[in-house]
């Protein structure tokens, strides 16, 4: 396994700034090399405040050449705030020149699938397939925030979602953080992504930033059980880094 990169930064802004340009260079580079760029967002207040750096720079991107994809949404109306492609909407989505069939949100509980939550996750699945022809895409970039306790997209130490090492995409019914019902991407999944890049801020994280670096167990930490096959960095401030 590849050793992580650590990044510490004195503010918050400075860190969300030096990702944003990363950002950048790495979709460049992608779309250079290969055409589309493939990048998996997150939610939260970082995974939000990068989109809004975003909007404000995006240097050379070809928006309508990113293919983008959630790592986890919450399972709740399409107008609930809480949605997180809802949120990257309006950080982002809304102030770029995206392709609609290039962008894939998770079903919302009002959306086709109703309220029929393992159905709307076996449709991500097949999203996957179907854009990486075959099998999941080895996403250029997925993007990470982190909960205190060490959760990353919507898996939440010792639970099912996080040990599973099948399905590629799975629904949450009881998530310790609210709101309880959610779909996620699975430890299996965003580890075929050759970058995988955590946003993380605040002193009540420094825990779990330290198990991560000290190669805990996924089961008790999740955030400890993510990497990319090319690399993966760890952005963080000086309080979430007080302990590594
Ligand atoms: O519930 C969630 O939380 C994490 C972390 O959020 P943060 O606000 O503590 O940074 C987020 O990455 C995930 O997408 C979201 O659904």
């Amino acid at each position: 396994m590849i050793t992580p990169e650590t990044l510490v930064f004195d503010d918050k802004s400075e860190m969300i700034a030096t990702a944003a340009r990363r950002f950048v260079d790495l979709v460049t580079h992608a779309q250079s090399e290969r055409g589309v760029a493939s990048v998996v967002l997150t939610g939260g207040s970082n995974g939000i405040a990068i989109l809004r750096a975003l909007a404000a720079d995006s240097g050379g991107i070809d928006w309508g050449r990113v293919e983008l994809f959630w790592g986890d949404d919450r399972f709740v109306p399409a107008d609930d705030p809480e949605r997180n492609y809802g949120q990257a909407c309006d950080a982002l989505l809304d102030h770029v020149p995206v392709d609609p069939a290039r962008v894939h949100q998770m079903a919302p509980s009002d959306g086709v699938f109703g309220d029929d939550i393992e159905a709307a996750a076996e449709d991500y699945a097949d999203v996957l397939m179907k854009v990486g022809t075959g099998a999941v895409p080895h996403f250029d970039l997925h993007l990470l925030g982190m909960g205190g306790e060490g959760h990353i997209n919507s898996l939440f130490p010792h639970t099912a979602a996080t040990a599973e090492s099948e399905k590629t995409v799975v629904a949450v019914e009881d998530s310790p953080k609210p709101p309880p019902r959610r779909i996620t991407l699975t430890l299996p999944v965003v580890n075929r992504a050759k970058s995988v890049w955590f946003l993380v801020t605040g002193e009540d994280k420094a825990e779990a930033v330290a198990a991560a670096h000290m190669g805990a167990h996924a089961a008790d930490w999740p955030c400890a059980g993510a990497h990319g096959t090319d690399e993966t960095v760890w952005f963080v401030d000086r309080p979430a880094a007080a302990r590594i």
